[in-house]
């Protein structure tokens, strides 16, 4: 030891600074024994230095991971390197209560944490520092920063009105459902449906009311599907639900039961006016014919108006012959 008094007080200013810094900083032995627990290990975890010192890491704290940041503590005493645990592999090492202010909503502290080996004047590494980051706002400003990113992109894929998926994301689901077929030749159909005579529905009933036919008809197709189905709204009353792995005729089961029950739907007015809609049904498979989706959509849309040239309230398979036998 120097009995030079500058180099005895840059010890005690460096020993002020290690008790009093914003950072949490331990250092443990190759047995796992306590060796320095700071001022900010003190106030968060509530146990004094004294209390701790020389005492197991993991008996005195039997809250850690202990199988698991061995494993680190391990690896840092072999290779001597530093090893750093990221808030987002693990949001905390040790269970701290969070104070912040503006993170108050979060339960516990976020901490970023690095392990560094601490070489002795022979080079050998005999202990290690494990520092602790208390990241809360940075952690929890990402965390509602990704929440607020999700709901923006289920907004952008939504149809505001009726919840199903907005044309563009219908699209790309029907696009992945074409590339499936392309590949692997997994079969799926294609159903555009329409409201009949939805014009004369905002004509004698208003708007609003047609805005609740379009919503409750959403609903009923939602209601209809199977989870590996997907459905869109297209247009204004037009709707498009793809199928996967569902011929034709499977398709025209489904379509049946929707059809079935949208007529059961029944609507009262402000002025206790009762009515019912029905809708008209097209349905396309896909095949080695149909070069893309928009041939694919245009072939299902031209069984539709068949269903609507024909009296419209059924379903109509396209086929290429296309015979009046496929009306139902
Ligand atoms: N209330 C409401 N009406 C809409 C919406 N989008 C489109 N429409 C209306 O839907 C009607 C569609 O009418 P048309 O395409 O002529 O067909 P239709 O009256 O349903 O008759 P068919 O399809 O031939 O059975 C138009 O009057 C549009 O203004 C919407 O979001 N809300």
């Amino acid at each position: 030891m120097t009995n030079n008094p500058n180099t005895i007080n840059e010890f005690h200013w460096l020993l002020d600074l290690v008790q009093t810094v914003d950072v949490g900083i331990v250092v443990i032995n190759s047995d796992y024994e306590i060796k320095l627990w700071n001022g900010f290990m003190e106030n968060h975890s509530g146990t004094a230095p004294s209390e701790l010192l020389d005492k197991n890491l993991f008996h005195a704290f039997p809250e850690l991971d202990a199988n698991w940041l061995k494993q680190k503590i391990e690896s840092v005493f072999l290779l001597k390197n530093r090893s750093f645990i990221s808030w987002e592999q693990r949001p905390y090492v040790f269970k701290f209560k969070n104070y912040r202010p503006i993170t108050g909503r979060a339960e516990h502290m976020y901490q970023n944490v690095t392990l560094q080996p601490l070489l002795s004047p022979t080079g050998k590494v005999t202990s290690i520092s494990i520092i602790i980051y208390d990241v809360t706002d940075m952690a929890i400003k990402k965390l509602q920063l990704n929440q607020a990113n999700q709901i923006l992109e289920r907004l952008s894929q939504t149809d505001e009105l009726t919840q199903l998926q907005n044309r563009r994301q219908w699209q790309q689901c029907l696009e992945r459902e074409f590339e499936r077929f392309t590949r692997y030749q997994s079969p799926a159909s294609l159903v555009m449906l329409d409201i009949d005579h939805f014009k004369a529905v905002n004509d004698n009933y208003g708007h609003q009311m047609g805005d609740t036919v379009i919503q409750r008809v959403a609903h009923t197709i939602t209601q209809t599907l199977r989870e590996t189905d997907c459905a869109g709204r297209y247009g204004g009353e037009e709707f498009g639900v793809i199928l996967a792995g569902t011929s034709a005729e499977d398709a025209l089961h489904f379509t049946e039961r929707l059809r079935k029950s949208v007529e059961t739907l029944t609507f009262t007015t402000d002025d206790e006016q009762t009515f019912s809609v029905s809708i008209s049904l097209g349905i396309c498979t896909i095949n080695d014919n149909i070069r893309d989706i928009s041939h694919l959509i245009s072939l299902a849309d031209k069984a539709l108006y068949r269903a609507k040239l024909s009296g419209r309230n059924r379903s109509v398979i396209y086929r290429d012959t296309d015979s009046e036998k496929n009306l139902h």
